[in-house]
């Protein structure tokens, strides 16, 4: 078997193709890196300098013309590092295909990221990437992959669906972050936990239509911003919006474009039922979700509403029905049940 480091480099680089242009060689790849408009050859120089020498070699290799210059601290030339990475591969490697020819992208997000990094000098690089590939990767909007929509009564076993499906697909799924005007409580995490907000700047962004969804619970505001699930997206997962029919209604009037799925249970005495063993619920609670809950089973099998209806009768299968309508939603799925 390959090492891992081999298969590394083989997925980094590899030609197969020896009179492919310039461009496509890994010479003129590592010369792609030299996005460096906005310094002098003189500060570059002083960043090679500066940089750890796996980073200042590739830095440095900036379109001289001869291939032997020596160039940065470790005096690595041009040619070195082509050696480097295409020598000792192991044979077993030749005949797959090249991931970077299938993925053009990869190289255009961290030139992007080189040129941040050296234009901002950030302190703490770790810090800086992680801001950068959480908010500032422009994903071209064809490549994110739809949100998916859940909804169903309360009661019918949505997220009883939805821990089966994260157990399996842990991380192809996941939820976006929901803002709250509420206070923090001990233990809370900005932005991990919750996004908080002031009540000023959340009202100001409902206005201006930046959330998909919202409700008033006593004196606060929570809601679910475009923003949020577009950094699900960016992390190439699919956004679970577990909604009601309410919020299903507002996002059908937006642009994020999710699949739709409803859950419903095959009548309202085991919805009932499950509600009441559950327990979570005090009886007049349990009467006002049975209440809302004849509207929104009509409006779910209403023809048009909702892509695919899941009954959860027995939940085995209900999960493979909703196994079966997500792979066929999200075709990369198919390679984790393969
Ligand atoms: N197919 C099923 N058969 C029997 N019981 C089920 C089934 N699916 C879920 N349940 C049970 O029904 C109860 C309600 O399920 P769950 O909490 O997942 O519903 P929910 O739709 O997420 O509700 P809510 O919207 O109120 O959060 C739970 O006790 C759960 O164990």
């Amino acid at each position: 078997m390959a090492s891992s480091t081999a298969l590394m480099e083989d997925r980094m680089e590899r030609s197969p193709n020896p009179g492919s242009p310039p461009g496509n060689s890994l010479e003129g790849q590592l010369e792609s890196f030299s996005l460096l408009p906005h310094k002098t050859e003189e500060e570059n120089e002083e960043t090679a300098q500066t940089a750890t020498p796996g980073v200042s070699d590739i830095l440095s290799v900036r379109g001289e013309t001869s291939e032997n210059t020596p160039m940065g601290t470790s005096g690595q030339s041009k040619k070195g590092i082509v050696d480097m990475l295409y020598n000792n591969r192991p044979k077993e490697l030749e005949t797959r295909p090249r991931y970077i020819d299938a993925h053009p992208e990869a190289r255009l997000v961290l030139q992007a990221f080189f040129s941040a990094v050296l234009a901002e000098e950030p302190e703490d690089v770790y810090a800086f990437a992680r801001q950068y590939f959480s908010q500032r990767v422009k994903v071209p909007k064809e490549e994110l992959l739809r949100p998916l929509v859940i909804c169903g009564p309360s009661g019918v076993g949505k997220g009883t669906l939805m821990n089966m499906l994260f157990e399996e697909f842990g991380g192809y799924f996941g939820f976006s972050v929901s803002h709250t005007t509420r206070a923090p409580r001990p233990g809370e995490v900005e932005g991990v936990h919750y996004n908080f907000t002031s009540r000023d700047a959340m009202e100001a962004a409902i206005e201006e239509g930046r959330f998909l969804e919202f409700a008033r619970v006593h004196t606060n505001l929570y809601g679910t911003s475009l923003e949020a699930v577009r950094q699900v997206q960016r992390a190439g997962k699919v956004c679970v919006l577990d909604i009601d029919v309410q919020g299903v209604i507002k996002v059908k009037e937006t642009d994020v474009n999710p699949h739709y799925v409803f859950i419903a249970p095959p009548s309202v005495e085991h919805l009932e039922a499950r509600l009441r063993g559950r327990g979570t619920e005090s009886a007049k609670d349990i009467e006002t979700r049975l209440g809302a809950a004849r509207a929104e089973i009509e409006y779910g099998l209403a023809k048009g509403n909702f892509e695919h209806v899941v009954v959860n009768d027995t939940l085995e299968k209900a999960y493979a029905d909703l196994k079966t309508t997500l792979v066929g939603f999200y075709s990369h799925l198919a390679a984790k049940t393969a």
